[in-house]
């Protein structure tokens, strides 16, 4: 039996993409994405598609040919449980914090509770997709919770992780590298794999879709990001050396890229990865490789985190050694906020440490981000809890003017590499600015020669002087 009716539980940042595709995909399926966040479900629903709650290049013009069509966003989530064949788990899983694993496993209660709610509600048979990122075997605690409702509906769980990356997502969705199905291989358990890849037939050659137990697929999702997050503190770690011995980090990367073996991808020395899933997923890994005794284990990822929290560290360090030791009451302007161009999204983003350090060595940020709204930039400080949201807000502005942002600074910082900060008037931008004025590209995006032919003081991750 095909699958007519889907519901995904969790609209956010991969819950709406993924099911828009699914749905433009699949017109003969109805697809429901629910969730508790009204406001959220109202944005989705906004006939205003500048205004969707999450920014990804294409994604509009995807909403608006599949919503209202078999695409549907609402919050009555009981009633779309109840309808479905098969149900998507897409709901958030953060790093813990508090009690047992705090600051390092991953927090399930909203997985649980999904569970929960799927067994209370279900009167017929489903299957349950794990879309959320998970720690190894939570398909058996989701199937103890389901297997143990009562009322004899039978439930199969797979696990379908989600590779899809910020900025890119639509692109990723639709010609992924590959689609990962988790299944148990009972006889039902395979039925159920199957129609999950009769749906992703629907785009994706047969050939990338690959199936397998769900332990491995599920612990494939955390090695995949162990690894891409290991390569960029590799890069990372070379760009130090880089700056101590003249060689710089774009050389070496394409130098090193060359060979198959490690390819030219991922390689983009940065200000520090961020994102709200990389250090999750890897102290969410060190969590599990602990639990199993396996510390050495868990030593080698921890790593991965260890570099990177110093990368970003260091950068501030640098801005404030090389401004004379001092940025107190000194204007730094930040280019970017968001965790990586063609995103709203911040969490995790460098920027937010970068700016921490500076406003404590008593810096007055100005900040500008193409998609990054002032409320979204306060709130991530406020988070951090550093210092009260008065001081903050007094110490930091933002302006939705690149120009307003750098004019009267000391000092830019480039934080995010959206494209359009590499064809700003520099010239322009250096008039305005305190003299000696100086650039510190987190993102090594500018054009070194023309910056220092105008005049500014450029400093690159991973280029010496
Ligand atoms: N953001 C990304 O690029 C990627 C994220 N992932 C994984 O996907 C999962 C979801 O991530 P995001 O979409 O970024 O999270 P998100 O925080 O943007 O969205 C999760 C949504 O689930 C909703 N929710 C939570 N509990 C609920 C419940 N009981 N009933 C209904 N709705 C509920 C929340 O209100 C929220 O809107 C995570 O496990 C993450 O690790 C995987 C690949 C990429
Ligand atoms: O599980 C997830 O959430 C997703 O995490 C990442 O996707 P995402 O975090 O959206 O974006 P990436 O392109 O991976 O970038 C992550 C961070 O690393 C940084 N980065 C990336 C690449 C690089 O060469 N250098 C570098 O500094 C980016 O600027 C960004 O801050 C993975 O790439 C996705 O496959 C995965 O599905």
């Amino acid at each position: 039996m095909s699958i007519k009716n889907i519901c995904c539980i969790g609209a956010g940042y991969v819950g709406g993409p993924t099911m828009a595709v699914i749905a433009q995909k699949c017109p003969h399926i109805n697809v429901t994405v629910v969730d508790i966040n009204k406001e959220r479900i109202a944005a989705w629903n906004n006939d205003d598609l500048s205004s969707l709650p999450v920014f990804e290049p294409g994604l509009d013009l995807i909403i608006k040919e599949a919503r209202g069509r078999n695409l549907f966003f609402s919050s009555n989530v009981e009633e779309s449980i109840d309808k479905a064949d098969m149900i998507f788990i897409s709901v958030n899983t953060p790093t813990k914090t508090y009690g047992k694993g705090k600051g390092m496993a991953a927090d399930l209660k909203y997985i649980e509770l999904c569970a929960r709610q799927i067994a209370s509600v279900s009167k017929n048979n489903k299957i349950v997709v794990e879309k959320s990122t998970l720690p190894v075997r939570t398909a058996s605690a989701i199937k103890n919770i389901l297997d143990n409702t009562g009322n004899g509906v039978q439930f199969q769980i797979l696990s379908n992780p989600e590779f899809l990356a910020e900025g890119t997502a639509v692109n990723d969705l639709l010609m992924p590298d590959r689609v990962l199905i988790g299944g148990d291989n009972t006889k039902e358990g395979q039925k159920a794999v199957n129609q999950l890849v009769e749906i992703y037939s629907n785009w994706v050659p047969k050939n990338k879709i690959l199936t397998t137990n769900v332990w491995s697929s599920e612990l494939s999702k955390l090695t995949a990001n162990a690894f891409l997050a290991q390569r960029v503190s590799s890069i990372n770690a070379m760009s130090e050396i880089c700056e101590k011995t003249g060689a710089d980090i774009n050389e070496v990367a394409q130098a090193i890229g060359m060979d198959s073996r490690i390819g030219p991808k991922f390689l983009k020395a940065s200000v520090g990865f961020g994102g709200s899933c990389f250090q999750k997923d890897i102290l969410n890994l060190v969590y599990i490789a602990k639990s199993y005794g396996l510390d050495e284990v868990a030593d080698y990822w921890e790593q991965v985190i260890i570099m990177n929290e110093h990368q970003k560290q260091r950068f501030s360090d640098n801005i404030v050694q090389t401004l004379f030791n001092t940025v107190s009451g000194k204007k730094i302007a930040f280019l970017g906020w968001a965790f990586k161009k063609d995103t709203n999204d911040t969490r995790e983003s460098a920027a937010i440490k970068v700016a921490d350090n500076l406003l404590s060595e008593r810096a007055l940020v100005s900040v500008y981000d193409p998609k990054v709204k002032k409320e979204r930039i306060y709130a991530d400080l406020e988070n951090l809890k550093t210092r009260s949201d008065e001081e903050n807000k007094t110490l930091l502005k933002v302006h939705t003017n690149a120009y307003e942002a750098c004019k009267d600074s000391h000092a830019i910082a480039v934080l995010t590499e959206w494209d359009e900060f590499v064809n700003y008037d520099w010239a322009k931008i250096h008039k305005a600015m305190q003299k000696p004025a100086f650039i510190f590209d987190g993102r090594g995006i500018l054009n070194k020669d023309l910056l220092e032919n105008i005049g500014f003081s450029y400093y690159k991750i991973g280029s010496g002087y």
